[in-house]
């Protein structure tokens, strides 16, 4: 019987549908494992996490067979057994499994039994439930393989413990959200290891996909509840732990604990990630946007270079007869500071072209929310050109707070491919523009030192399309609406509730109108990266057409 064991733990990327290049990334992660006796990867890692309706293809399900038969038989060369993550078709039936995969074969297979399917997950649209796992014989041992939302629940770990597991065993494919790395460990691991008493490995992947983004934080925690290891969080990482069997059962031996960065600097490297893969993987040569010397778009430029490097970013200042001597300036300081290329494009003929054009139509009619639209759909239009002469993906710049109020011109500057700030209220833009001023992440390609001049993130928020125009004139101050919206939206409470915490019940009922009205808008809003609990797309999907408001 054996008495210890070396488990390498791969804490990687995935590329989702692109299960030749996932395969040869596990071939090769495999040849740096050492002396271990395992590989364990990340949930799904030959076809990639969330797949989304490509496992409904057979052609996919069948190519994830042939791939997974290729690396079983790698395992009959030196080296570690591999547990890999793929999707069985089986009498009919889909499921989300992890295979052994040891000299030379396919050893064995165990399927997810708890399918997740709140908030982005939808895994019971494609997966049927398997049974509940029985723990897999290596070496000796006896692998307890409990998959991602499996050690959610106290069931499958119970069970695995019951049946005789030594170790539990997780890969998990679990998305970024504010605080989860933390939840993880506590809530979850740490009840799991209470319960059962066993030690508990958690291995996630890294890297953007779509709106998610993925920060690894991978971990081993011992059957006494210690942390053995941490990985660290968005970066790469293959760890081989080392295990020994003594009197309480299997022990895995401490070895680095990579410290985890709080709020802000988590949700700053998150977007960064989050853009960085998606730019990449969808293979743009950069991103251009609009720099209007106002905060969203100077911090919206400063993740894209920490994420791109600056020869990739992009920025042009669009000055109308609104625009103000200071945005000039702040506009350029901002580039200047980050080091990006600047144009300026004056978008006054084109606004007059529309205005003399429009004219005979508008005839008996002043001046409104048309004309300021028409500017920034003249921007739109210019910003879109460029993407398309130059192929730079077009950024768009609004931010939770400004798209739960439908804040911001449909087809113009809601214009774009992906947005950066999608999920962040503008009291966390201003928190991550403070943030970044005083600190640079270490996988940032900017520059170290401020990124955008002080005064960006002290003057008043103006969308400048009419004169001495400012956010407040229309919108409560940011403080108090990121309250209320995080409510309404985070919390799902009622006007009455929310204005039980101290807000004028009458604006709380505006603002609840405004965010109801305002869902037309965010269905046609470009993919950007979820930072809390309910983003605008997968966790939150109202009707557009409804007649509901908490109040009445
Ligand atoms: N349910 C629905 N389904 C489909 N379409 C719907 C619709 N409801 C209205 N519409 C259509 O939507 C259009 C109205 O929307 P839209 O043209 O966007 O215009 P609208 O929402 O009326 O105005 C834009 C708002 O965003 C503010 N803004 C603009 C630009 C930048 C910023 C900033 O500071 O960042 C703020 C601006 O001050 C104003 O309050 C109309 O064509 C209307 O017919
Ligand atoms: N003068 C301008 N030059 C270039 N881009 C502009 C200009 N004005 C607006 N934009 C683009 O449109 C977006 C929305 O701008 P607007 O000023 O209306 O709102 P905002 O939410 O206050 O954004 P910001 O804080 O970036 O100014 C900007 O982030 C920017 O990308
Ligand atoms: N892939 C999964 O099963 C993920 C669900 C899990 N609760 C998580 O977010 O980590």
């Amino acid at each position: 019987m054996t008495d210890s064991l070396a488990i390498a733990i791969c804490q990687t990327g995935q590329q989702v549908g692109d299960l030749a290049a996932n395969a040869e990334a596990m071939r090769a992660a495999r040849a740096r494992a050492g002396d271990a006796d395992l590989i364990i990867f990340p949930e799904l890692q030959l076809i990639g996490y969330p797949p989304e309706d490509l496992v409904m293809k057979p052609a996919l399900i069948a190519r994830a067979e042939a791939e997974l038969q290729r690396l079983a038989a790698l395992t009959a060369t030196p080296g570690p057994a591999m547990l890999v993550g793929s999707v069985r078709m089986e009498h009919g039936q889909l499921f989300n499994v992890i295979a052994l995969l040891d000299q030379g074969r396919v050893a064995a297979v165990t399927a997810k039994h708890e399918l997740p399917n709140y908030g982005t997950f939808d895994e019971k649209r494609w997966f049927s439930p398997g049974p509940l796992p029985t723990p897999i014989a290596f070496r000796g041992l006896k692998l307890g393989v409990a998959i991602c939302e499996d050690i959610w629940f106290p069931g499958v770990c119970a069970h695995l413990a019951a049946a005789g597991a030594d170790i539990i065993l997780s890969p998990h494919g679990s998305p970024y959200e504010i605080g989860k790395d933390d939840r993880r460990v506590r809530e979850v691991a740490a009840r799991r290891v209470g319960e059962t008493g066993l030690p508990l490995m958690f291995v996630n992947r890294i890297g953007g996909q779509d709106e998610l983004v993925f920060d690894g934080a991978s971990f081993v925690m011992n059957g006494d509840g210690t942390l053995a290891h941490q990985l660290p969080a968005f970066a790469e990482a293959l760890v081989v732990t080392r295990w020994t069997r003594g009197e309480a059962g299997w022990r895995c031996t401490p070895g680095e604990r990579a410290p985890l960065d709080p709020y802000p600097a988590d949700v700053y490297q998150a977007m960064v990630v989050a853009l960085r893969d998606y730019v990449n993987a969808n293979r743009f040569p950069g991103v251009v946007l609009g720099l209007s010397g106002g905060i969203d778009s100077a911090l919206s430029a400063a993740v894209a270079v920490d994420a791109l490097g600056a020869e990739r970013v992009w920025c042009v200042m669009l000055p109308s007869r609104f625009t103000s001597a200071e945005s000039l300036e702040d506009a350029a300081e901002c580039a200047r500071l980050l080091g990006v290329r600047l144009d300026t494009v004056g978008i006054m003929p084109a606004v007059t072209a529309f205005e003399e054009m429009l004219a005979p139509l508008f005839a008996g009619r002043g001046p409104d929310l048309t004309e300021e639209n028409l500017q920034s759909r003249v921007r739109g239009v210019t910003l879109m050109a460029l993407s398309n002469k130059h192929g730079h993906m077009l950024l768009t710049t609004g931010n939770k707070s400004e798209m739960s109020v439908g804040y911001a011109t449909i087809y113009g500057d809601m214009a774009g491919g992906y947005s950066v700030l999608k999920d962040a209220y503008k009291t966390t833009v201003f928190a991550l523009s403070r943030w970044r001023n005083a600190n640079r992440p270490a996988l940032a390609l900017g520059p170290a030192g401020p990124v955008m001049p002080e005064r960006v993130i002290t003057k008043p928020p103006s969308a400048e399309l009419r004169d001495n125009q400012k956010d407040a004139d229309s919108l409560p101050e940011y403080d108090v609406l990121d309250q209320v919206l995080h409510a309404l939206v985070e919390e799902e409470l009622s006007v009455a509730e929310v204005a039980a915490r101290g807000f004028d019940p009458a604006m709380v009922a505006r603002i609840e109108r405004l965010l109801h009205v305002a869902e037309y808008k965010r269905r046609q809003a470009p993919p950007g990266v979820k930072l809390g609990t309910r983003n605008f797309g997968r966790d939150r999907r109202y009707p557009i057409t409804h007649g509901f408001r908490s109040e009445r």
